[in-house]
């Protein structure tokens, strides 16, 4: 589906991609990471035929220099910076969906199930829109398409939890037909929802890991946790993850989609010595009952802790 071989690429005298070869195929989700420079930009910019670079890069055996109307429009992309465009919104719609020969209608629903009402703001620019509006919208514009690659910079940075869970359903749908590439600074933002790790240091691959595949995108986990004191810090932070309280703020009760699970522990475990009891169900699954005093979070036993 995708293969680099041997890419290099120099900006001046400046090496960033140094000889990489990989080849990703069909229903891969890989997370592209690597810490700020490690040169992941630079190669998803080869990928979309931005740059000029030694060695070979293909889709589906294309081009992207060579036949770049044809790959750009087989490549839905979300980008980490939305572009400052300043075209009303509904205007952006019609022309993305006319480059790749797509109903701006499936766009229009995209945008509503991911919660972005587009009707008042059809005449705003885009450039006006709050953040999250803008990875909103250009996330519908990328799975509006019929994309055979995803590329996607952080796409769900600035999503709230709603919006994510949508977002991590949408990526289901699409999971057996598209090759997705995601890339992140921080492996624990995508690490659930890959099935391959690239890590990229200095222009080079210096890890390539398939990993374990075992949560599906559109899963959920029940979570129940328990707290010794009221702490409104606390509150604040179930509030935003949409859980309920079950009784003065000191027993709470929600659903974490499977693939931000270590997202949400991340999360939590800045509270562990105020959480008592914990524990985080795969829906469907009946777990055994856990041994008096068994793991804690605070030990690192993680998603059935009870
Ligand atoms: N247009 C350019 N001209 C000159 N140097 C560049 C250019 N684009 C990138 N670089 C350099 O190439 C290196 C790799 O940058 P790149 O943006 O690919 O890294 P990255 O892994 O995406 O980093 P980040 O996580 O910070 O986005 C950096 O040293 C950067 O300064």
């Amino acid at each position: 589906m995708i293969r680099f071989s041997n890419v290099a690429k120099s900006f001046r005298k400046t090496r960033v991609l140094d000889d990489i070869s990989l080849d990703i195929g069909l229903s891969e989700r890989v997370a592209l990471i690597g810490s700020n420079g490690a040169g992941k930009t630079t190669l998803i910019r080869c990928l979309l035929g931005e740059y000029t670079f030694d060695g070979q890069v293909t889709i589906d055996g294309r081009d992207p220099r060579q036949e770049r109307t044809a790959v750009l429009g087989a490549i839905g992309f979300v980008p980490q910076l939305p572009p400052p465009l300043k075209m009303p919104v509904a205007q952006l719609i019609d022309f993305s969906a006319a480059l790749c020969g797509t109903d701006p209608v499936r766009i229009h629903e995209l945008a509503q199930r991911l919660g972005l009402d587009l009707t008042p703001i059809l005449a705003r620019p885009f450039v006006k829109l709050s953040g999250g509006m803008k990875q909103k919208l250009l996330i519908a514009i990328a799975l509006g398409r019929d994309a055979k690659v995803l590329v996607m910079d952080e796409p769900a940075a600035n999503l709230d939890p709603e919006a994510r869970k949508i977002f991590f359903e949408l990526l289901a749908e699409r999971q057996e037909d598209v090759t997705m590439l995601i890339s992140s600074h921080r492996l624990n933002e995508v690490s659930a929802l890959v099935n391959r790790v690239i890590e990229m240091d200095m222009g080079k691959v210096v890890l390539d890991d398939r990993v374990a595949d075992d949560v599906s995108l559109s899963g959920q986990f029940a979570c129940r946790i328990s707290i010794k004191r009221n702490e409104a810090a606390f509150t604040k932070a179930m509030q935003t993850w949409n859980f309920r309280d079950l009784g003065n703020g000191l027993e709470w009760e929600g659903e974490v989609p499977g693939p931000d699970r270590l997202r949400f522990m991340g999360m939590t475990s800045r509270y562990v010595a105020l959480i008592s009891d914990y524990s985080l169900q795969e829906a469907g699954k009946v777990m055994p009952p856990a041994e008096p005093g068994a793991a804690s979070l605070a030990d690192g036993a993680g998603e059935s802790a009870n």
